[in-house]
């Protein structure tokens, strides 16, 4: 029963207020399951797909500590910085990722592991050092700087006799498998082409439903623990379609070790984890189902919302444009340094983050003891919530936080202001914060460039802005379209 109310033990300190008397929506809104029924159209205007609106819309009315149920649980959201820092610092050894109950079925019916994703505690730590070690670290990515550059070139090449680039969002998906794919099993997927690609294809749309289906779990209801409804057997036939890919490319690289042939395939998350003795062959193909689908979307989706950003501001555009043909080829590998030094580049990335978080709402923990926050008694194994989203659109933070403004993040500008280093952590925080975080930086930054340093991009008249659909990740629905002309 965890977060749940029948855990409260009032405390003897009376300066301390009951963990009930959190403010919240009230009355049928406390209802296990049902109250986030009450919480939707057409009893609210709020789809399930505006996670991040309705949590908006709570912190509005109750302030920055409220709590809501969602499913049997309750929940408790905070979008001041303080709170949250006092949150990490209280975070168990191994902090807890709870709440995926759909992996956790897929996992029982299937009697695997659930992954580096859903996994806690030492089983979880064995699989996140072994990967961690591979990919986190700075260094380590410095290896696959070539590889992201040449896929990177594939993708700028793809766009060099047309005019406009339709669905940005289709085309950076399929950028973003391809830099997936190098980076977990060592091979050219083939998915940055201009022809059919009926494998690619489906390789992608089931990483779509995977993701849809994983982001969709803490909103639909769970009939699949009782049964194999069809919402499972979607997430299911995906799931397994993904994990056959991985154990292909396992065997394929366990035949090329045994031939000799596995070092011309170049680094690749796969050969660190088969190297690493204390790694199964069953934790290899669930950390790299996970490394692999979390690559995806994320990454597109974020890039997608930058190159929009870039075109409205073209004046932005431009300064970085002018700090690119300093140091950036326009084709070929861009080296550590060349990267380390494009500081508007990383303001720009930086600011697109910002200004649309990537994940719904914020990440959560559960702490393994009680807490006090803001006066209130938050007993252990309450879902905490981090609302980052909102922390990032207060003025409270950040000066006009709802326009694009990178020179925020530069120390040698006017518009420079320090933020609480808790206001901003789009890729989480801690020893679970996000594993891919420094190739999705790399990944992002090696394309962006390439991507500017070739083409100047523009919106077309008229344009709207983009709308979002709250899902694993916050992803565009308006289908964004880019004017290019090349430089
Ligand atoms: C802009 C891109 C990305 C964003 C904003 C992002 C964000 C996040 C966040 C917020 C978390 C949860 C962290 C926490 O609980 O503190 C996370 C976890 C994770 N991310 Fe990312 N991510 C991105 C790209 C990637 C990429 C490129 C990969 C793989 C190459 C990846 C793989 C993962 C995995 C496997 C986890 C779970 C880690 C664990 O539980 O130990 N992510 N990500």
């Amino acid at each position: 029963m965890i977060g749940s109310l029948k855990k409260y033990q009032p405390l003897a300190d009376s300066r301390i207020r009951p963990f009930d008397e959190i403010p919240g929506p009230s009355g049928l809104h406390q209802l296990p399951y049902l109250g986030l029924l009450f919480q939707m159209k057409p009893f609210t205007k709020y789809s399930k797909h505006n996670m991040q609106q309705r949590v908006c819309s709570w912190t509005k009315t109750f302030g920055p500590i409220c709590k809501q149920r969602l499913g049997r649980e309750w929940y408790v959201f905070l979008t001041d910085p303080n709170d949250v820092e006092k949150v990490f610092r209280n975070d168990r050894k191994y902090p807890f990722r709870g709440a995926l109950p759909l992996t956790k079925v897929y996992a029982r019916r299937t009697r695997e592991s659930p992954g580096l994703t859903a996994l806690n505690n030492e089983e979880w730590f064995v699989l996140r050092k072994a990967a961690q070690r591979a990919i986190l670290r700075q260094k380590a990515m410095n290896k696959y700087l070539p590889i992201i550059s040449a896929v990177a070139d594939d993708f700028v090449d793809k766009f060099r006799q047309e005019e406009r680039i339709d669905n940005v969002l289709h085309h950076l998906m399929e950028f973003s498998t391809e830099g997936a794919g190098k980076l977990c099993f060592g091979v050219r997927l083939g998915c940055i082409s201009k022809h059919d690609q009926t494998m690619q294809t489906k390789t992608m749309k089931h990483v779509e439903t995977f993701l849809d289906c994983f982001g969709n779990q803490f909103y639909v209801m769970p009939w699949y623990k009782l049964f194999r409804s069809p919402f499972y057997k979607k997430y299911a036939k995906s799931a397994d379609y993904l994990k056959s890919l991985t154990e292909k490319y396992i065997r394929e690289h366990k035949e090329r070790l045994q031939t000799g042939a596995a070092p011309e395939l170049g680094p690749s998350l796969l050969s660190d984890l088969l190297a690493d003795p204390q790694m199964s062959t069953a934790d290899i193909q669930r950390t790299l189902m996970d490394v692999f689908v979390g690559g995806i979307d994320s990454t597109a989706s974020n890039m997608t919302t930058l190159f929009y950003n870039l075109a409205k501001n073209t004046d932005k555009q431009d300064r970085l444009f002018e700090e690119l043909e300093r140091s950036v080829p326009k084709s070929g590998p861009i080296d550590d340094t060349a990267i380390g030094d494009l500081h508007y580049l990383k303001a720009c990335i930086k600011e697109s983050l910002r200004l649309v978080f990537p994940v719904p709402v914020g990440t959560a923990r559960s702490l393994d003891k009680d807490i006090t926050l803001r006066g209130f008694h938050i007993p252990a194994y309450t879902n905490i919530v981090f609302c980052s989203g909102i922390t990032c659109s207060d003025s409270t933070y950040f000066d006009e936080p709802e326009q694009y403004i990178p020179e925020r993040w530069l120390r040698d500008h006017d518009k420079y202001t320090p933020i609480h280093s808790f206001a901003y952590i789009p890729f989480g925080h801690g020893p679970r914060k996000c594993i891919g975080q420094t190739f999705a930086e790399t990944e992002i930054r090696v394309c962006t460039a390439k991507i500017l340093r070739n083409f100047r991009l523009t919106l077309p008249e008229g344009a709207h802005e983009i709308t979002y659909k709250d899902k694993t990740f916050r992803t565009p629905v308006t289908p964004v379209t880019l004017l290019l002309q090349e430089r």
